[in-house]
């Protein structure tokens, strides 16, 4: 098992502030496997992702990231682990705006001695033509392609995605979505999606639903589909 998460807690605040929202989360995913997170606004998807990406610490619990326990490291260990194993991607593409597509990817590649090739990633994602622009001269899909390719030229084991096509339109969404399946092909790459749209719960190979901080459905999806066939998107 690739990712094996046991009884994850994680409350914010104290007193009468105090809000319990990871209530005991426990789940396993495979390598290679695109996983979708949902769940109703506030109930703790993100909150899930960013414990399990290190950005945040949980409260108790264990999370094994190919065998190795994440839960108890300090905030140096956490970066060495992240910068190892880890690519994000967010709703907002966070690029640098007075570099080049080029130069955000560049940024990233020397995170790794072994990154991915640059010209085949700028190919597979459709920048060839884009990479010397800056973001401000690009669409939002151009944008959410230039962010993944920052996620993956160190080639990162597992993806965690928070919304990743929560500002785009249908049409773009559905490249987006095309891209992460053909990257996950191409490279094994486990991913985490979470996302508020359920069609996409069609194209992966296991669905969470959180519910109050609990998983309310885990379950493997026998009949998936291509992304280039999702719908209402
Ligand atoms: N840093 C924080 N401090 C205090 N409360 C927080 C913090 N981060 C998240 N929360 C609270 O935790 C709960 C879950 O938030 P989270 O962002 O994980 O939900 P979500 O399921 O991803 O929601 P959405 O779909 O709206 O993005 C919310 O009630 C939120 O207000």
């Amino acid at each position: 098992m690739y990712l094996e998460i046991k009884d994850m807690k994680k409350s914010f605040g104290s007193g009468e502030s105090y809000n319990q929202v990871l209530k005991g989360i426990t789940t396993n995913i495979e390598q290679g496997q695109m996983c979708v997170i949902q769940g109703n606004s506030g109930s703790g998807k993100s909150t899930m992702l960013n414990c399990i990406g290190g950005l945040d610490t949980m409260d108790s619990g264990s999370v094994k990231v190919d065998g190795n326990e994440i839960s108890g490291l300090n905030a140096d260990e956490l970066s060495e682990y992240r910068r190892a194993n880890l690519g994000f991607i967010f709703q907002f593409y966070n690029l640098v705006p007075n570099l080049t597509v080029k130069e955000n990817i560049e940024i990233c590649q020397f995170l790794t001695s072994d990154p991915l090739d640059m010209e085949e990633l700028l190919d597979t994602l459709g920048l060839t033509e884009h990479q010397d622009k800056f973001p401000a001269q690009l669409s939002g899909g151009q944008q959410q392609r230039c962010a993944i390719a920052r996620a993956l030229i160190k080639n990162p084991k597992l993806l965690l995605c928070d919304e990743p096509t929560g500002a785009l339109d249908s049409k773009t969404s559905k490249d987006i979505l095309i891209l992460l399946e053909k990257i996950n092909q191409q490279y094994g790459t486990t991913m985490l999606i979470v996302t508020h749209n359920n069609a996409i719960r069609n194209m992966v190979h296991k669905v969470i639903i959180i519910k109050d901080g609990q998983i309310s459905e885990d379950y493997e999806n026998e009949t998936r589909l291509p992304a280039k066939s999702l719908e209402d998107l």
